[in-house]
């Protein structure tokens, strides 16, 4: 479980950083790997202790390399993949910070890594100049890392904080979409990246995940993928041409027919990312009699169909858990299972505790469920025994002694 710690350090803008290699040990299953690092000294003493083995690789994956016409290299689906699905966990073989230090620096990180996995790194994509970037390691690493979090609790204060990045020769070959089909999850503990499928995913397809908030507007999401990534991006929502036409050219001007499709995505979007603060929500409605019982189904079944029609399904979670949730105040066994089932395929990965719940509550809810049904009961009792809002006055302590369902635990 050795953790070597070499003493070379730099100083850049006053700050200190450490050249650290973290070795995972190899296990039954998996061989030793190696994370070259360069970081804050107060960051060492945040990383797991002691250092996890390294993780096991993926027999039989579902993915698999290949070029693509105009894009480097992509990742593939090399058979049907499900919504919730893992497509692949890896270390990184970088973890360094987004500021910018001498070439010298780079090749160092990069020299620390065993053969194997520098011919790796140094085979990556690098959209940078030898002008801007002398080291070809810069380079990759500003074409590639994806920034992680190696101190969640805020240990170290606010104005100290650096930005973090890890960069990693597979997952990192997953192009980018403005409506994609995957996303990554980054495990400090375990030092791992995870890419797993937002959506279904057909054999053949390509996998991909976006650089960028998908809610920003057209206009800016292809400026900065310009800035960082030099490319225009060619996805559907941004090349909208191209969903008539596949290898229509992105840079030609729109026409008005095509800008008012571009308004319309860039307007849908924006409204996605503010949806849960300006539509109705599960809390409220779930102790508001004066509410109609399908309204939240109603307002996130909306919700859920601009997000597919956008393909920003990275969003569709908390609808869905909702969606499940009325139906279990409502008491539809039918419809909760169904909508409890799709939870529990979509958390897996991205909220592995909100999945245990659901797999547990589907066990038996009508049972489980402290709550189950209790819309319906109230509905059906005499207005005057009704134990919540009506839309009128309510005894604030009852109000705000009906916790959320979310906090459910019998
Ligand atoms: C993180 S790498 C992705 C993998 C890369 N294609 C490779 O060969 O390793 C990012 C680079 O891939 C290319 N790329 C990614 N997504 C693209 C897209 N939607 N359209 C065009 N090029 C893209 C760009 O050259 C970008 O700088």
């Amino acid at each position: 479980m050795a953790q070597s710690v070499d003493t070379e350090t730099y100083i850049l803008d006053g700050r200190t950083y450490t050249l650290h290699t973290i070795t995972l040990p190899a296990s039954e299953c998996s061989e030793e790997a190696t994370i070259s690092c360069l970081l804050e000294p107060a960051l060492i003493s945040l990383l797991p202790n002691p250092v996890p083995p390294a993780h096991k690789p993926i027999t039989n994956p579902n993915f698999c390399v290949l070029q693509t016409e105009h894009k480097g290299a992509g990742l593939f689906a090399a058979r049907d993949i499900a919504a919730g699905e893992l497509i692949m966990v890896e270390h990184p073989a970088l973890i360094l910070p987004t500021g910018r230090f001498p070439a010298a620096v780079y090749d160092e990180l990069a020299r620390r890594l065993p053969a194997k996995r520098r011919a790796e790194l140094l085979a990556m994509a690098n959209a940078r100049s030898e002008e801007e970037c002398p080291s070809p390691v810069e380079g990759i690493v500003r074409t590639n890392a994806l920034m992680l979090e190696l101190d969640p609790k805020g240990t170290i204060s606010q104005e100290k904080r650096e930005i973090y990045g890890g960069v990693y020769p597979t997952v990192n070959r997953a192009n980018h979409s403005c409506g994609p089909n995957a996303t990554v999850k980054w495990d400090l503990s375990t030092l791992t990246e995870t890419l797993y499928a937002l959506r279904p995913i057909v054999a053949g397809e390509e996998i991909q995940k976006t650089y960028i908030n998908p809610i920003f507007s057209r206009e800016k999401r292809m400026s900065i993928l310009l800035n960082n990534y030099r490319f225009s991006c060619d996805c559907p929502w941004c090349n909208i041409r191209s969903r008539a036409q596949p290898c229509a050219n992105v840079d030609l001007p729109l026409t008005e027919e095509e800008q008012a499709l571009v308004n319309a995505s860039d307007k849908d979007r924006a409204l996605l990312g503010t949806w849960i603060f300006t539509h109705p929500g599960y809390n409220k409605w779930s102790t508001d009699l004066s509410r109609k019982d399908d309204v939240i189904i109603n307002s996130h079944m909306e919700a859920l169909a601009l997000l597919d029609k956008e393909g920003m399904h990275g969003l569709q979670n908390l609808f869905i858990e909702e969606i499940a949730m009325c139906y279990a105040m409502l008491g539809d066994l039918d419809a909760f299972k169904m909508w409890g089932e799709r939870v529990v395929q979509l958390s897996r990965i991205e909220d592995p505790s909100v999945a245990r719940k659901f797999e547990e509550w589907l066990v038996e809810p009508t049972k489980l469920m402290k709550k189950w049904a209790w819309r319906k009961r109230q509905r059906e009792q005499a207005p005057g025994k009704r134990k919540l809002k009506t839309g009128h006055a309510v005894p604030v302590d009852v109000v705000d002694g009906f916790d959320s369902f979310f906090n459910d635990t019998d």
